[in-house]
């Protein structure tokens, strides 16, 4: 039985008729192919990706697994339309606080037709792209009860400011995330899920190894998705912490040349998780500063 996934966060979504991504009972996740250039682009990603031998397995789990194409019935109620099988990397979550971060500075590919450029070009001047080299595309943050997630929507998503981003990727760990907004994060599973050597940012900073690397590949307008679990507490420490990229709608060939645009936000990225952790380790001053407004992050100030 295909539904629509309450878990997607970022994305032309299914519902109200519209186009958009389905998934089944047993872990798969089905993306409906856009009918431009953008559905076979993304497959012929897929297909690269999945045969090239050069990419290490260490790598490869950053991916969802691919399993081809098939028909399937459309979420817009307009029959049978070709879709992406893949990995659904939500499923094996039980409770999942999920962030979408779209990487890069530039997210529109340069040989995109001059309306897709002018169109993007401008998102990121209104977000946070340009300035930071990442945005912040959607998010879902648990709280203890099901009522108590935070997903806010996309409006407001569109105008976080750097501020905003620095803030909600504290929220993002904190167990204080409610829907006042005004609340100072706590921060609590901030080294849990972050830091240690299985955490976020360990996982980021080995995706960073081989994008200073890897020349085969160029990710325009690519997600890197975090995902962390508050169930897996009692199974596992870092709560099942996972970062897996998703959308290759845009990747290109690298042609022997870094991919400079994805890089730099990833760096960025990894220098805004790595401040967060600082401010975790340090003694109980500084932890007392994470309440600081003037030291961090408010939306009340
Ligand atoms: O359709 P929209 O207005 O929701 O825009 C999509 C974007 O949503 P946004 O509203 O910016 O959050 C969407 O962004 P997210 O993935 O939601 O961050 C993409 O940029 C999408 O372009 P493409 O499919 O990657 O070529 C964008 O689709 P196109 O407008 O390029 O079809
Ligand atoms: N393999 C996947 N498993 C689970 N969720 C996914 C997967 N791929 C994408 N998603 C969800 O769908 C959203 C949009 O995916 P994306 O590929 O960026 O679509 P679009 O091309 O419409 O922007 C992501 O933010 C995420 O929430």
């Amino acid at each position: 039985m295909l539904k629509v996934p309450d878990h997607q966060v970022a994305g032309h979504k299914g519902r109200d008729g519209m186009l958009g991504p389905l998934i089944d009972d047993s872990g798969h996740f089905y993306k409906p192919l856009q009918d431009d250039d953008r559905g076979s682009n993304e497959v012929a990603f897929y297909k690269s990706f999945s045969s090239n031998t050069e990419i290490p397995d260490h790598v490869r789990r950053f991916f969802p697994i691919f399993y081809g194409t098939r028909l399937i019935e459309a979420s817009d109620g307009s029959g049978l339309h070709p879709h992406l099988v893949m990995q659904d990397i939500i499923s094996s979550h039980l409770y999942p606080s999920i962030m979408d971060i779209k990487i890069g500075s530039r997210t529109w590919p340069p040989q995109a037709s001059e309306d897709y450029i002018q169109t993007h070009l401008k998102k990121d001047r209104d977000t946070t792209s340009i300035a930071l080299g990442f945005r912040i595309s959607g998010l879902q943050v648990r709280g203890s009860k099901e009522s108590e997630t935070w997903k806010p929507d996309k409006k407001l998503v569109k105008k976080f400011t750097a501020k905003d981003v620095s803030l909600v990727l504290r929220k993002f760990v904190s167990s204080n995330t409610s829907v006042d907004t005004g609340m100072d994060p706590d921060c609590s599973f901030a080294s849990a899920v972050y830091g240690g050597s299985t955490g976020i940012l360990a996982q980021l900073l080995e995706l960073k190894k081989w994008f200073e690397d890897q020349t085969i590949y160029h990710f325009f307008s690519c997600s890197v998705l975090m995902v962390y679990d508050k169930e897996s507490v009692v199974k596992e420490r870092n709560y099942g912490a996972e970062v897996k990229l998703v959308d290759f709608a845009h990747v290109l060939e690298g042609k022997g040349v870094i991919d400079h645009n994805f890089l730099g936000g990833l760096c960025s990225l990894i220098k805004f998780i790595m401040e967060i952790l600082t401010g975790c380790d340090e003694d109980e001053e500084a932890k007392a500063s994470l309440q600081d407004p003037k030291k961090n992050c408010n939306y009340t100030d």
